[in-house]
């Protein structure tokens, strides 16, 4: 048995729920089976959660199923009054959810609050989105005759989601959904089950009908193969990574579910000569080293033209020098630790590479003293092509420079790669802006931003970092089907 850690200490202990939500119910595993969740942090064994199998993700299922009907049936209006509720109540309760994630994922406090009201703000935005599900009347092409145009819900869906970020890749997929009238199955990654569970807690408040979401933990096996498998499933959502992607891909083709997909990314972030170079250190700062690395969208690739190469080298490494390592619970920490063990190998299996292939340390470049998880903030200087932190995404605190001499040299190289998530760009020329950006392979694109990310623009990516969009008004597309309905008989 498993000693857990003291009890986090909660404003409202209730948020921290060790159980699965299942038609209004918090339940256990049949076979009472649980898994452990470990602070990243301590290595300390925070909780555990249940470990369903295929037939209590199917029961989940039948769940959702059963709650449709009455939850599609409500007026666009009502159901958009109650997740305005939850996005009220995941505000008021910020800072448990916070510390829940903090204490599961790792990233410091204030990245996590920051992440509560990231969360939060697709639940709010999709509350009204959901009013605006317009369908259309189209000028019949014969007397008689009218054209309609309907939107309607796709009916149940499954959301799979990853550790990096607990509460809002949960609400960015669950938020359109519920908001058009769908029911779901979300099942989180058993990293950081934790924060969705306690987003599950605050819907029940917020009066979100039994069934409507139902919250699973268990082996990604057996709960994913159920989900994909499940004709009752219409739809299913996945945010991780690509390998993963095509996996899930497969097993949905069976069934020919609809299917969003937010995968892996390899993101360059380009300095030009003209670039602001402060600016662009900021930047890169924010872009790379948020949530340690640990997103799919930060820099992966730095390209620095020649002739700033080295001023941009020096500023980088001194403020990624400057940064606190440690758990994220402590004051003052900017960047808490990788999500395991595998991670920290990861990081130090492509700077190891690098190195070999010639390039240099400029600062970090090792584990930090702290041990366990926590990792130097490194900077690696002429890193070369042929190098693996160039094609493989690192999901780490490293920030790789690579030389290119011309534009048209920088957007080969950014283009280099089966991934097209997003690409950042740091240039004070008007037409280079429009000419780098038209030409940059990536459904997102930062034009002297390091962070761009928001629920009112459309969140996805080119080639295979995946399919569809979240938030926005597109993320409202997923989760709706376009009924064509042709009415004879009207006479003139
Ligand atoms: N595009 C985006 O919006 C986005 C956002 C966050 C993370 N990511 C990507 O996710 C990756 C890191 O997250 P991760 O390590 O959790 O990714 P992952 O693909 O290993 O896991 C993602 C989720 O899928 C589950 N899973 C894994 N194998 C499965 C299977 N065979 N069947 C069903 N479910 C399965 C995991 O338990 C987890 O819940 C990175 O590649 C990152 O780029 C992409
Ligand atoms: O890591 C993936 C997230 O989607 C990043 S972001 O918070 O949406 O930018």
């Amino acid at each position: 048995m498993l000693n857990p850690a003291a009890p986090l200490p909660l404003k409202d202990p209730s948020l921290f729920r060790q159980a699965c939500l299942v038609g209004g119910r918090w339940i256990e595993a049949e076979s009472g089976r649980t898994m452990p969740v470990r602070n990243p942090a301590t290595g300390e064994v925070i909780g555990s959660v249940p470990a369903f199998g295929r037939a209590e993700t199917r029961a989940a299922i039948e769940a959702a199923s059963a709650a449709y009907p009455a939850w599609r049936a409500m007026l666009a209006k009502e159901r958009s009054a109650i997740l305005r509720r939850l996005y009220e109540l995941m505000l008021a309760n910020a800072d448990d959810l916070a510390l829940i994630m903090t204490s599961e994922q790792g990233k410091p406090l204030a990245e996590a609050k920051g992440e509560v009201a990231y969360a939060a703000s697709f639940v709010e935005w999709f509350a009204e989105e959901g009013k605006r599900a317009y369908g259309d009347m189209i000028p019949q092409n014969q007397k008689g005759r009218r054209i309609l145009v309907m939107k309607e819900p796709v009916g149940v869906f499954a959301a799979i989601t990853p550790w990096n970020f607990p509460a809002a890749m949960i609400t960015r997929k669950v938020a359109p959904g519920l908001a058009v009238g769908c029911t779901g199955v979300v099942r989180p990654a058993s990293q950081t089950p934790f924060t969705a569970l306690a987003i599950g807690v605050l819907a029940e408040r917020a009066g979100l009908p039994p069934g409507v979401m139902n919250i699973i933990t268990g082996p990604s096996a057996e709960t994913g193969a159920e989900l994909t498998e499940n004709p009752m499933v219409r739809k299913l959502s996945f945010t991780g990574s690509t390998e993963v992607g095509k996996v899930l891909l497969e097993q949905c083709a069976r069934t020919v579910k609809r299917v969003s997909m937010e995968l892996g990314g390899n993101a360059p972030f380009i300095v030009f000569d003209d670039a602001d170079l402060d600016a662009a250190v900021a930047g890169a700062m924010a872009s790379k080293f948020r949530n340690t690395g640990q997103t799919c969208v930060c820099a992966n690739r730095i390209l620095v033209q020649d002739g700033i190469f080295e001023a941009f080298a020096t500023k980088l490494a001194e403020a990624a020098a400057a940064m606190k390592v440690g758990p994220g619970v402590e004051p003052g920490v900017t960047q808490g630790p990788l999500i395991n063990a595998d991670a920290v190998a990861k990081v130090e299996e492509h700077i190891g590479d690098a190195l070999a292939r010639g390039a240099r340390v400029v600062t970090g470049g090792k584990r930090h003293p702290r041990g366990g998880n926590f990792f130097e903030p490194t900077v690696l200087a002429d890193v070369p092509r042929e190098a693996k932190i160039f094609s493989e995404e690192t999901f780490g605190p490293v920030a790789p420079l690579f030389r290119f001499r011309t534009e048209e040299e920088a957007i080969r190289l950014a283009n280099d790669t089966p991934f097209g998530l997003a690409a950042y760009f740091y240039t004070r020329d008007v037409g280079r802006m429009f000419r780098v950006a038209e030409a940059l392979e990536y459904g997102i694109v930062g034009v002297n931003e390091g962070i761009i990310s928001t629920e009112v623009a459309p969140f996805g990516g080119f080639k295979e970092s995946g399919l569809g969009r979240e938030g926005s008004k597109y993320g409202l597309d997923e989760y709706l089907e376009v009924k064509y309905v042709a009415v004879g008989g009207i006479g003139t």
